[in-house]
């Protein structure tokens, strides 16, 4: 097991000595955005991104920000640099997902650590166009002009080859090529990246944190799994059983890995803690409705951290959920696993950064 200094990496922070991020308006009907040429989005609002002049850009929903997509703006950065130009990430919000499917997946990551895990990749911009129905509702050469013309300068298209795209999904790379070419912008369909002989997907990685498995998402993500939230109150029965607990509140559309118990670490107020994390309504008790379903001790805190943010990164799966037949053999389990994780993490916090 790594130790706490080399785990507190992957807890994604937003700096300031990256790329700066775009956030570009909404323009509604599906009309307008057909029709309205090159002052699709007001000047202020580009000015940013035309500034850069000529550039390569990737395209993509980037949840997750997984091996495939850092694979996939990586090279996008290198052809900028091969052609002196300027690299931006394309990215969407909310998520295309969110808006065209009627029951959209949970998310990897909210749309703030996207952004920073993309503006902190090598590009010189991040793009995040808004994400309507009236966009998803264009065909794929209306999409396109406005990708291409009405954003940016841009000269070349970084995909990968399963990249979908206009109404319904239903055009390819080999279009986008063919749109690109007569416009003299180069179209790069990138092979897919690989784990375990299955290319690398947002999808993958959820139906893997779904299924409790953390060795495959952390190799597929490059770093371990975040979830954040913030801490409310519980039933208030963890101090008398000797392991306060953090009740944590998550947005309902973060992905949250299977109903266990998981050995990581805790970051509040700019520390980092050891953790040990119940994900899962706790099946003892019966008031559930007023039980927490994520839930972690830090070992070796004190204090009230009502109220505060916290960020859970999950380093390994200790067991499934029981539904003890005593309080006291609860108590006894839930201590070992708790110095399961103080044995391998101490129990002391650290500074972030
Ligand atoms: C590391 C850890 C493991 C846990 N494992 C279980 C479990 O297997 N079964 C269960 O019913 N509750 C489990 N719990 C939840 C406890 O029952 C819960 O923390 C306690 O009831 C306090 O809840 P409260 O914070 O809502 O007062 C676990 C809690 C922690 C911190
Ligand atoms: N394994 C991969 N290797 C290289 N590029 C990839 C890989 N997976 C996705 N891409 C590309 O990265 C960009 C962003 O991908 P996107 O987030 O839309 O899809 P995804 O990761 O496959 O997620 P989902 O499983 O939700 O389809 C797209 O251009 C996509 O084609």
């Amino acid at each position: 097991m790594p130790s706490i200094g080399e785990l507190r990496r992957d807890f994604i922070a937003s700096s300031r000595d990256v790329a700066p991020l775009v956030s570009l308006p909404v323009v509604s009907g599906p009309d307008s955005l057909a029709g309205a040429g090159a002052s699709l989005f007001p000047d202020e609002a580009v000015a940013p991104l035309r500034a850069l002049g000529p550039c390569t850009i990737a395209i993509g929903a980037f949840d997750g920000f997984h091996a495939g997509h850092r694979a996939l703006i990586d090279a996008a950065v290198r052809d900028a640099h091969a052609r002196g130009m300027a690299s931006v990430a394309f990215t969407f919000d909310p998520d295309p997902d969110v808006v065209v499917s009627s029951r959209p997946a949970r998310r990897l990551t909210c749309a703030s650590d996207r952004h920073a895990l993309l503006a902190a990749s090598g590009v010189d911009a991040v793009a995040s166009i808004p994400f309507t129905r009236d966009l998803a509702s264009l065909s794929f050469d209306a999409f396109l002009s406005i990708m291409v013309c009405m954003v940016c300068d841009v000269r070349s298209i970084h995909v990968g080859s399963n990249f979908r795209f206009g109404r319904g999904g239903t055009a390819t790379v080999a279009d986008m090529d063919a749109w690109c070419s007569r416009r003299g912008i180069d179209v790069y369909g990138h092979d897919l990246v690989l784990d375990d002989g299955e290319p690398v997907s947002s999808t993958r990685i959820r139906t893997s944190l779904r299924a409790g498995d953390l060795a495959p998402v952390e190799r597929e993500l490059g770093r371990r799994y975040l979830v954040r939230g913030r801490v409310q109150s519980g039933r208030g029965e963890g101090t008398g059983m000797g392991f306060p607990t953090a009740n944590i509140a998550v947005d309902g559309s973060l992905q949250l890995p299977a109903e266990g118990v998981y050995e990581g670490l805790a970051l509040v107020r700019g520390e980092v803690w050891p953790a040990a994390i119940n994900v899962g309504v706790p099946p003892t008790f019966k008031d559930r409705a007023r039980s927490a379903s994520l839930e972690a001790n830090l070992i070796g805190f004190s204090g009230d951290i009502y109220d505060d943010e916290i960020s859970l990164v999950f380093a390994r799966r200790l067991r499934g959920l029981v539904k003890f037949s005593s309080v006291d053999e609860l108590i006894r389990t839930v201590l070992g696993n708790i110095e399961t994780v103080r044995a391998d993490f101490g129990e002391k916090g650290v500074p972030l950064v």
